[in-house]
């Protein structure tokens, strides 16, 4: 059991009589951007709460860089950064006493933390706020507070809770390029969501939960590995692409909605496709401004999967 950063079997949790968590066998290996995604009330935040000793299973393993949580809690948490979903707790510290104080706790010297804590508020941007006391924050704010505290002591795994739920749309956008470059480092990160296009940009892996359930998991690359047969194609003379489109015999359907046109191909002529029809627009002169399958794969999946569990 130690091939992977984070592995459990058999995970379970109830409350009372409620199985909130059920036989979930997580597989993360080392350097991937693990997506953990899920509908409200799935699981997800028992599930983390329990990777990193904040709750005990009702039963189930986990072991954590081999070792075993919670009775290598200590150990493990020397590598290991938690960005909880709640707020922080310390609301009368200001930002910078509150990433100070926490640099202390995970063992830096006091110059060392004082430093960590200059440079990780500068990361998540809120430098010009250091003086500020927790309790002032906006949500957006405070849940930056809490990424820097996740990554004080630079961690080699990262485990977030719904890390952007709070953060305006740039605040996002900013966030993922974070997470992507803190991957590039080596960095392995878990990371909670309910929203598909996020972890699209930021994740290279996947584990999809439903009612306590572990649908799939694996790299995102192979787990939608088939091949979309509707596109969304947009082009500098539409009327004309939409004409080559109604002759071939391989497009099933062809319509425009919006300025954009929707494409359905028989599967079988993909090839022909596209290989055809950016040359007719090449040798028409006609610009192709977006191409794109018109679901998202990981959408696709989940959608299939998710009807699956309802079925069952
Ligand atoms: N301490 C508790 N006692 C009883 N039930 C709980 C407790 N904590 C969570 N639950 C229930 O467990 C279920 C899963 O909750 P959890 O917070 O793990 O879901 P989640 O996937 O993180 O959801 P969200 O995306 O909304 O944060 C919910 O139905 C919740 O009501």
């Amino acid at each position: 059991m130690s091939t992977y950063i984070i592995e459990t079997r058999d995970l379970t949790k109830f409350f009372g009589k409620r199985n909130i968590v059920y036989h979930l066998n997580l597989k993360v290996p080392k350097g991937v951007v693990y997506g953990f995604l899920g509908p409200n009330g799935a699981g997800k935040t028992t599930t983390i709460k329990m990777l990193t000793g904040a709750l005990r299973p009702t039963y189930g393993e986990i072991r954590i860089f081999g070792m075993e949580m919670p009775q290598k809690r200590v150990e493990i948490m020397k590598s290991l950064g938690y960005m909880p979903e709640a707020p922080i707790a310390y609301e009368d510290m200001t930002i910078f006493e509150f990433l100070t104080y926490m640099g202390r706790l995970s063992g830096l010297e006091k110059d060392e933390a004082r430093e960590s804590a200059k440079e990780l508020m500068r990361y998540v941007g809120v430098g010009r706020l250091a003086l500020n006391k927790i309790k002032e924050l906006s949500s957006g704010q405070k849940q930056r507070v809490t990424f820097a505290a996740a990554l004080i002591g630079n961690p080699e795994l990262l485990i977030l809770d719904e890390p952007t739920a709070n953060l305006d749309p740039l605040g996002r956008i900013e966030f993922t390029g974070k997470i992507v470059s803190l991957a590039k480092e080596g960095k392995t990160i878990f990371v909670s969501s309910h929203i598909v296009s996020e972890v699209e940009k930021m994740c290279n892996y996947v584990g999809l939960i439903n009612q306590g359930r572990l649908i799939a998991q694996g790299r995102i690359s192979e787990l939608t590995g088939v091949e979309e047969s509707e596109y969304d194609v947009l082009t500098s003379d539409n009327a004309r692409a939409l004409e080559f489109l109604r002759e071939k015999p391989y497009v099933r359907e062809s319509w425009e909605e919006e300025g954009t046109l929707r494409v359905r191909v028989d599967p079988r002529f993909l090839d022909e496709f596209f290989l055809q029809f950016p040359r007719y627009l090449s040798s028409q002169g006609i610009r192709l401004k977006l191409f794109k399958p018109h679901t998202s794969p990981l959408e696709r999946i989940l959608m299939e999967k998710f009807n699956v569990g309802e079925a069952e």
